[in-house]
């Protein structure tokens, strides 16, 4: 068949009779894709469309700022368009606007590379297949519930305390002779702290960041097992701030520039799933030798994430489910695993990074919002300033919680939601057919005027005393961690570990920034990703009570 084919190319063709033709397929590519977009349904304003890439900025390396910029031209109406990656979107910028797409479950058209780099069928955040979604989500979700339960958390809390126990012990060890202060970068810190937390979440074995840090910072010798740890996070930085390359259509990856890039986000992400892999095949040797030892009992222990998911669904699982879909009622495979725990240590720990590092940015602005977060502190350690933090304690803080709100309102880490709607679907007053894609705004909706008095002001107060919640404020004006079936399974860990982390650094030190006028230094892809945050510490020299 092919050699037929064959044949039907005249044997005498000239390079330049190649060229003309590849013209020519453009320029009826260009011509098909101009009558689309005359013809579309619904027009919408927005940023003419370019074929195949929808737009030069997405390569300029900001997407996020970009899409501030369109806001502010074209988001007035609540709802505008643009084209990605030849795919035309619909962004959402009134609250009132999303309701309706939130139930969908798909995020994205699969129509990327996501197959290439096997992240279409693996783990939640970008799964389009919605039977494995759907089992991953189920034990995922059960998995990481119990990290957060009764049970587990007392561990929970006192594994944060011990690592910031140590890691506050290099911040005092780096202050000079002479100085009051300690000046760090807290983003490489805190990202380092998340991954060595959230390794012992995984496996109860933490990977030593911190410590590979402290020694690069001093020029000391690091070992073999520090250097592997700090790979780690070297794949999960490549990833978030590389990971656009992942959705662009598969038309275009053979272009040279393109080329080079899909091929690097590819060997990161091999050598990222080669390591996630190798975790689970030892702990799940570690695993058969329990069971091989009959005295050992699930039921009684506190378990790490990565042994719920690997018990979930055989004999040894201590809450085995009753009368569910038999096809979610199987073990999850290594692959899959991986596919969870790359989101955990992907989209979870950067997330809380980026929301963290926010935190430090607006209270270092607002003097009046840091006294008040002092004076919480101080009234639930009053007792004992040095004791460790509990999730009892945790409760109490009401106003540290409210500064997570504020900050995520202003700056969220996610600000891009989409989802994918494979029926026909009535969004914003129109009709729209299948197979379109929206996006949330968020930053835009958290910052609208329409919704918040004083947007751009940082009052936490807004979600904390009764009296001063936002009056006209949308149900869906605030989505911090998202909503409908999508919603984020990791918000209770995550507001332990936010809540524990800022009240031992604010407990232990006063947090100026270095420079007041710098804006935050992120870079975003679909991701945000914090690249710096230089800060000055001072020490309390723990006279809480004084
Ligand atoms: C401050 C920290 C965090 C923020 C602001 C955040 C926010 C979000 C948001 C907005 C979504 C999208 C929800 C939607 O589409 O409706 C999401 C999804 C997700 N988050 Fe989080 N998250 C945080 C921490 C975590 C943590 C700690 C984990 C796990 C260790 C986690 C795991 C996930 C996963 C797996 C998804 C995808 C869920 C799915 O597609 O089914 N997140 N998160």
């Amino acid at each position: 068949m092919k050699m037929g084919l064959l044949h039907l190319i005249p044997r005498d063709l000239k390079p330049a009779d190649i060229f003309i033709a590849f013209l020519f397929m453009t320029f009826l590519y260009i011509l098909h894709f101009y009558y689309k977009h005359f013809t579309r349904v619904n027009p919408l304003p927005g940023p003419f469309p370019i074929p195949l890439i929808g737009s030069f900025d997405i390569f300029k390396g900001d997407i996020d700022a970009w899409f501030y910029r369109l806001n502010k031209e074209y988001g007035h109406e609540g709802v505008y368009e643009l084209t990605i990656a030849g795919k035309r979107q619909i962004v959402i910028t009134h609250a009132e606007h999303i309701e309706s797409i939130l139930r969908h479950v798909t995020r994205t058209a699969n129509d990327g590379l996501l197959d290439l780099f096997d992240l279409d069928k693996k783990g939640l955040a970008l799964n389009h297949d919605y039977n494995h979604w759907k089992f991953n989500r189920r034990i995922f979700s059960q998995a990481i519930m119990s990290l957060t339960s009764l049970n587990y958390s007392p561990k929970l809390s006192k594994i944060e305390n011990v690592l910031f126990d140590e890691m506050s012990k290099y911040w005092i060890d780096l202050k000079q002779k002479h100085e009051d202060v300690i000046i760090i970068d807290m983003a490489a810190w805190a990202r380092r702290f998340i991954c060595d937390f959230t390794s012992y979440l995984t496996t109860e074995k933490r990977s030593n960041t911190i410590h590979y840090y402290h020694r690069k910072l001093k020029n000391e010798v690091v070992t073999k097992e520090m250097i592997e740890s700090e790979e780690f996070i070297e794949n999960i930085k490549f990833f978030v701030s590389d990971n656009q390359f992942a959705f662009i259509p598969k038309l275009i990856k053979g272009l040279p520039f393109i080329k080079n890039r899909v091929k690097r986000l590819l060997d990161n992400n091999h050598s990222f799933y080669k390591r996630l892999e190798e975790i689970v095949r030892k702990k799940r040797k570690e695993i058969e030798k329990n069971i091989n030892n009959n005295d050992y009992d699930f039921k009684s222990k506190q378990l790490d994430l990565l042994t719920s998911l690997i018990i979930t669904n055989t004999p040894h699982d201590p809450q085995p489910q009753k009368n569910i879909d038999p096809s979610l009622s199987r073990p999850m495979t290594d692959a899959e695993i991986r596919g969870v725990l790359f989101d955990a240590f992907v989209i979870g720990a950067d997330t809380t990074v980026n929301t963290f590092c926010f935190v430090l940015y607006y209270v270092s602005h607002n003097p009046n919002v840091k006294k008040k977060l002092f004076e919480e502190i101080k009234s639930v350690f009053n007792d004992d300033p040095n004791r460790h933090v509990t999730i009892s304690d945790l409760e109490k803080l009401k106003y540290c919680e409210a500064i997570i709100k504020e900050a995520v309102r202003i700056r969220p880490t996610v600000s891009l939601n989409t989802r994918y709607c494979n029926q026909p679907e009535e969004v914003a007053g129109y009709k729209w057919p299948k197979d379109m894609i929206f996006i949330m705004y968020s930053r835009g909706i958290n910052n609208s005027s329409l919704y918040w008095e004083n947007p751009e002001k940082f009052i936490p107060e807004r979600h904390y005393e009764p009296q001063g919640v936002e009056k006209q404020q949308h149900k869906n004006s605030f989505l911090m961690f998202g909503k409908g079936p999508r919603l984020c399974p990791g918000r209770k860990l995550a507001m332990v570990e936010l809540k524990t982390l800022i009240t031992l650094v604010y407990r232990k030190f006063d947090v100026e920034l270095v420079d007041m006028q710098a804006p935050l230094n992120v870079e975003t892809s679909t991701f945000t990703f914090i690249k710096e945050l230089n800060i000055k510490l001072i020490p309390r020299e723990l006279k809480i009570h004084s």
